[in-house]
């Protein structure tokens, strides 16, 4: 400390004995270095495109623009705000703060580009990575080029398929999650159904379940969670963002987790053949087998752990909600489970396959309620997209290298001039007749980093949803002032990395 003081002094007295011709120099060498700066990018930027229109800012820097930006997100606002602003005719704009620009779009032909066209272009980048490095570590959400490569490929041929007994552990689960929600009391739809998840695919990839339906302690969700909302609050600070420190120890808590899956593993003593032979076979299992470092298993641990929970309780629960504010619904998907699997035997693939709407509720509720509605990308080289200036908003937009786009998918699905007037409402009936053009509906994604879980993740959501409706007559939301039965307020969405309730969605499942 004394040092630092003392060095601190050092300096001071230097700059006062510095003659003010110099000190002018200086400042005269910096103000000319920052506008040849901006000379150059505005050269460089008018050979890509125009700019998008910018969010309009009265402060120097873009301040106020940062701080509604702080604000909306911090009132789960944000994708109400995001909205207002992306009404332009080029459905994307600027968002200039503190020097950094973002972009933001949700029009398909420029999300096209992103995710596809122009794939080389955008990725995770430098930024994410460090931000988010203390959580999803070097894992495919972090990363992009060969390590992404390296890292799909352990991940996909565990994804890419089924194993024969998916449905039995997703059945041991659904049992726990049922017995726990069976009581008559409201419960945190999220709280269960966020447990139940996890213990299907540490359970499916991992060969041991987290066990987290049978606790009431919750440590590694309640660090991930943590994670979660302080590092998507580092991400509007851009670069800047990356120099905060992480917190240490919520990683310990994941990092000690990690270590014990491995070390388990590594030693397994499971007596049963055909249990070790499947545990040997899982994600897990297969990587200690062939002798993989305990760095490149952590990270595809990771991408399970974060990958394979959060989505799929996020869509669960959204459908929950909405089926609790429309009993109509539930009484016809009673009646699809009844006539297809009957109400006392679990689901077995080929009856989900004949259940169109089951099906259909979940496709709306990952249209109206997508669990990652607002995906970030980094130009990794100066590009463009295809559209979103000029007075049309039909010209191409130069984009520098460096340059965050926010894809506004949330905003996207809702949009009247492409889904209908009825956007905002939850009616699963409308893909009977509707078909949304492929980059106007991705909650999965399309192109390259499509998600590698989708089929497994479609499965656990119809499944759970026709288990708990053969379970249950039906459920009810209940109000934080008690109230019962109506459809209750609207939920806000939060945004912590996915888009996801903002309160707790109480519900009550009823015999
Ligand atoms: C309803 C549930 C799910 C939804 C809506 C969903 C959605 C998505 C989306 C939008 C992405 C792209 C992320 C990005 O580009 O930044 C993604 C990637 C991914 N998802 Fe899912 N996902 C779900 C469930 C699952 C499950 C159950 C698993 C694994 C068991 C999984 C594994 C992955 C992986 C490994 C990636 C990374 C792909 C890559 O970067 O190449 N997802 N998911």
């Amino acid at each position: 400390m004394g040092l630092i003081a003392e060095d601190r002094r050092s300096i001071v007295d230097r700059v006062k004995t510095m003659s003010p011709i110099f000190i002018g120099a200086m400042v005269f060498y910096l103000l000319f270095a920052l506008l040849f700066r901006s000379h150059q990018r505005r050269q460089r930027l008018s050979k890509l495109g125009e700019r998008a229109p910018s969010v309009p800012s009265q402060l120097p820097l873009g301040l106020d623009v940062l701080i509604t930006a702080v604000k909306r997100i911090h009132a789960d606002q944000f994708f109400e705000w995001g909205r207002e602003i992306l009404n332009v005719p080029g459905r994307t704009v600027e968002l200039s703060m503190l020097g950094i620009s973002i972009v933001m779009t949700d029009d398909p032909n420029n999300i096209k580009a992103i995710l596809s066209t122009k794939f080389s272009s955008f990725g995770k980048g430098e930024t994410f990575h460090e931000i988010w490095r203390d959580l999803m570590l070097d894992s495919v959400f972090a990363t992009d080029g060969e390590v992404w490569h390296t890292n799909k490929d352990y991940l996909r041929e565990h994804t890419a398929k089924f194993r024969p007994t998916d449905y039995a552990i997703t059945e041991k689960h659904a049992q726990h999650l049922i017995r726990n929600i069976s009581d008559g009391q409201p419960h945190d739809c999220l709280n269960e159904i966020d447990r139940f998840s996890l213990d299907v695919v540490s359970d499916v990839f991992f060969g041991t379940s987290a066990g987290t339906l049978l606790t009431e302690e919750q440590p590694i969700r309640e660090s991930v969670e943590k994670m979660y909302n302080a590092n998507t609050q580092k991400l509007l600070l851009g670069d800047l963002g990356a120099l905060l420190p992480g917190n240490k120890a919520a990683s310990k808590v994941v990092d000690d987790y990690l270590n014990d899956l491995i070390d388990t593993a590594s030693s397994d003593t499971t007596k049963d053949p055909t249990e070790k032979a499947r545990k040997e076979q899982t994600l897990l299992g297969s990587m200690v087998v062939r002798g993989t470092s305990r760095k490149l298993i952590k990270d595809q641990l990771m991408a399970i752990l974060l990958g394979g929970k959060d989505p799929a309780s996020i869509a669960i629960t959204w459908a929950l909600y909405q089926l609790a504010r429309n009993p109509d619904m539930v009484e016809t998907l009673r009646k699809e489970i009844e006539s297809t699997v009957g109400m006392s035997n679990p689901p077995e693939p080929h009856n989900l396959k004949n259940m169109p709407y089951l099906h259909n509720i979940v496709q709306e509720t990952l249209r109206l309620h997508s669990p990652l509605g607002f995906n970030i990308r980094t130009a990794l080289k100066d590009t463009s997209l295809p559209t979103g200036s000029g007075p049309e908003g039909k010209d191409p937009v130069g984009i520098l290298k460096g340059t965050h786009v926010i894809m506004a998918n949330a905003s996207l699905q809702r949009r009247a001039d492409l889904v209908g007037p009825d956007a905002d409402t939850f009616n699963p009936r409308r893909w009977e007749s509707w078909k949304p053009a492929i980059w106007a509906y991705l909650p999965f994604n399309h192109g390259p980093r499509i998600c590698l879980g989708k089929n497994f993740a479609v499965m656990q959501v119809e499944y759970i949803l026709c288990r708990l409706f053969q379970e249950f007559k039906g459920v009810t939301l209940v109000s934080e002032d008690g109230g019962e039965g109506g459809k209750g307020t609207e939920v806000k969405i939060r945004i912590a990395l996915n888009t996801k309730p903002a309160e707790a969605i109480m519900l009550r499942f009823v015999k």
